[in-house]
């Protein structure tokens, strides 16, 4: 159970403490933030509602710990790691139980995203050992003009203090392709978790405090990122920022300092099917890739774009697969899980409303119960609808008809996402030129979006992001070059 056991420490009373200076402890505010089960629709825990004192605080502790740190060598911050993996792994089943009871996980793809998360951490370790061990050496004669006098050192060092936030739909696994970057570089790390997931977070920094991280090095501050987030993501404390979420992140960008900038947002992934594509693999992966965690997914598939003359083939084939979909609560490991809120609710309904208006084919009967939203594939669907562009983030999904490939591309790219794409065909010309020709971070042939496995670069264009994630980029991402040149007071060439 949450708070239980090894993790007694970080609740006291009905309220989880924040953690600081390597310590759990309880605001000074006297408040506190409730969080919603999206099942149940009562309040399932509460956080501390941290002030900007608190986060002063870990600022302050977060930049001494970050000196020291970056003095212990490389292996053992990469020993550390593997400890923390390893209890994080360890610990998956009262960490899976709150994403269970915070956003609403199937309790399998609960567990799932602990062990992913472990099994990140443990990468990360092992890439950082690997990447942040080489450095570069430059010679000058290799430049117009000069003899061979000079000699250049480049490595990579730490960048500070990161600030990482991540989104409710995976708060563990994209609070930790944060961390563990950041902490095999050098770096110290204050973590803003999602108020939707920020208890399963403050159980996955708790393995870290176990694995005997030095104070200050690694904090958890809590509190509604509507009210803690500017003071945060503008805090001249703050040498970089790694955001994941929606269009927070392009208003965060816009405040932030001069200061090197992660950004993780939304998509509106289009999935282009092709008349010679093999159906049942496309029709399996458009339900896969649309309807997975309810489509709360940023990798989801959010408009299928099919040739017209399989239009009709593949709607059956993805109907016949909807309609095995289970729908109920997540302990019970269903398919289709209530939504993480009533005001995301609300917002599909909005879009589910305005297609209805404008004639969309209903392939299955609009039903909600509370925050459970049954799945729902919209055929005919036009450009005029609001769900041909905006991103539902729930069990919605558009189908629109097209007649040329240009059409779907055209579509695709007309988009202000850029997250990921996929194209279904047998033709590995076709795909390759289609996949060339859309304006996407990354394109999937014959598969749907995803982000994992974790160590392959990921990244949006245009409103879907800043930069490239994935393990090796954002160990890069979170340092930066540094060149120590020797003068010779001679030119020096070395013999054969
Ligand atoms: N491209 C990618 O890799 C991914 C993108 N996403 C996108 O994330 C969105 C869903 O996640 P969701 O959590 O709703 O996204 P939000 O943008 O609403 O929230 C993301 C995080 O930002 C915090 N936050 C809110 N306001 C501020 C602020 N003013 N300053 C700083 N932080 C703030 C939130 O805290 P709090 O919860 O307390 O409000 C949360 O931790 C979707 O658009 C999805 O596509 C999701 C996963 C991956
Ligand atoms: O950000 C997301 O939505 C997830 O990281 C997606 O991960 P996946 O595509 O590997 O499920």
């Amino acid at each position: 159970m949450a708070g239980n056991g090894v993790f007694v420490d970080i609740i006291e009373g009905d309220v989880f403490k924040y953690y600081s200076e390597g310590e759990w402890k309880k605001s000074a505010s006297g408040k506190s933030v409730a969080i919603i089960n999206p099942t149940t629709r009562k309040t399932q825990y509460k956080v501390q509602a941290c002030t900007q004192e608190e986060v002063n605080k870990v600022m302050e502790v977060a930049k001494a710990a970050q000196k020291s740190w970056a003095k212990t060598p490389l292996w053992k911050r990469a020993e550390l790691l593997h400890k923390a993996a390893a209890i994080l792994k360890e610990h998956k089943a009262p960490i899976a139980e709150c994403l269970v009871k915070e956003i609403a996980k199937p309790a399998k793809d609960a567990v799932t995203e602990v062990v992913r998360s472990g099994d990140l951490v443990s990468y990360t370790a092992e890439e950082g050992v690997r990447i942040l061990g080489e450095g570069k050496f430059l010679v000058s004669d290799s430049f117009p003009g000069n003899e061979r006098t000079k000699y250049c050192l480049t490595s990579k060092i730490p960048l500070g203090v990161i600030l990482a936030i991540p989104p409710f739909n995976y708060p563990v696994n994209l609070a930790v392709s944060k961390i563990a970057p950041a902490l095999i570089a050098g770096n110290s790390l204050v973590l803003k978790p999602p108020t939707q997931g920020a208890v399963a977070c403050l159980h996955m920094v708790h393995c870290f405090h176990l694995a005997g991280f030095p104070k200050g090095l690694i904090s958890c501050v809590t509190g509604k990122g509507s009210e803690i987030g500017d003071f945060l993501t503008m805090h001249p404390g703050v040498h970089c920022i790694s955001f994941t979420g929606g269009d927070t992140g392009v208003a965060i960008s816009k405040k932030a300092g001069m200061i090197p900038l992660q950004m993780e947002l939304g998509g509106k992934d289009a999935c282009i099917v092709l008349e010679d594509a093999d159906l049942d693999l496309a029709a399996g992966s458009i339900v896969k890739g649309g309807f997975s965690y309810s489509g709360q997914r940023c990798t989801a598939v959010k408009v299928v774009l099919v040739m017209e003359s399989v239009a009709d083939t593949l709607v059956e084939k993805v109907n016949a697969k909807v309609a095995k979909l289970t729908v109920g609560p997540p302990e019970d490991d269903c398919d289709i899980t209530p939504v993480v809120s009533e005001s995301s609710a609300n917002f599909i309904e909005g879009l589910v409303m305005d297609a209805k208006q404008k004639n969309a084919t209903f392939c299955q009967q609009y039903k909600r119960e509370g925050n459970l939203i049954w799945p729902l594939l919209l055929d005919n669907v036009r450009p005029d609808m609001r769900i041909a562009w905006e991103e539902p983030f729930g069990p919605v999904l558009p189908v629109i008809r097209i007649n040329s490939v240009e059409e779907g591309i055209h579509h695709c790219n007309a988009s202000n996402f850029g997250l990921q794409g996929c194209v279904f065909t047998k033709d590995i010309n076709k795909a390759i030129l289609i996949s060339d020709a859309m304006e996407t971070g990354t394109v999937q042939i014959n598969s749907a979006p995803a982000r994992g496995p974790d160590h392959f670069p990921f990244q949006g264009i245009k409103d879907s992001g800043i930069g490239s994630q994935g393990i090796t980029n954002s160990i890069n991402m979170m340092t930066k070059v540094k060149t120590t040149v020797i003068n010779l007071p001679t030119p020096s060439y070395t013999m054969g």
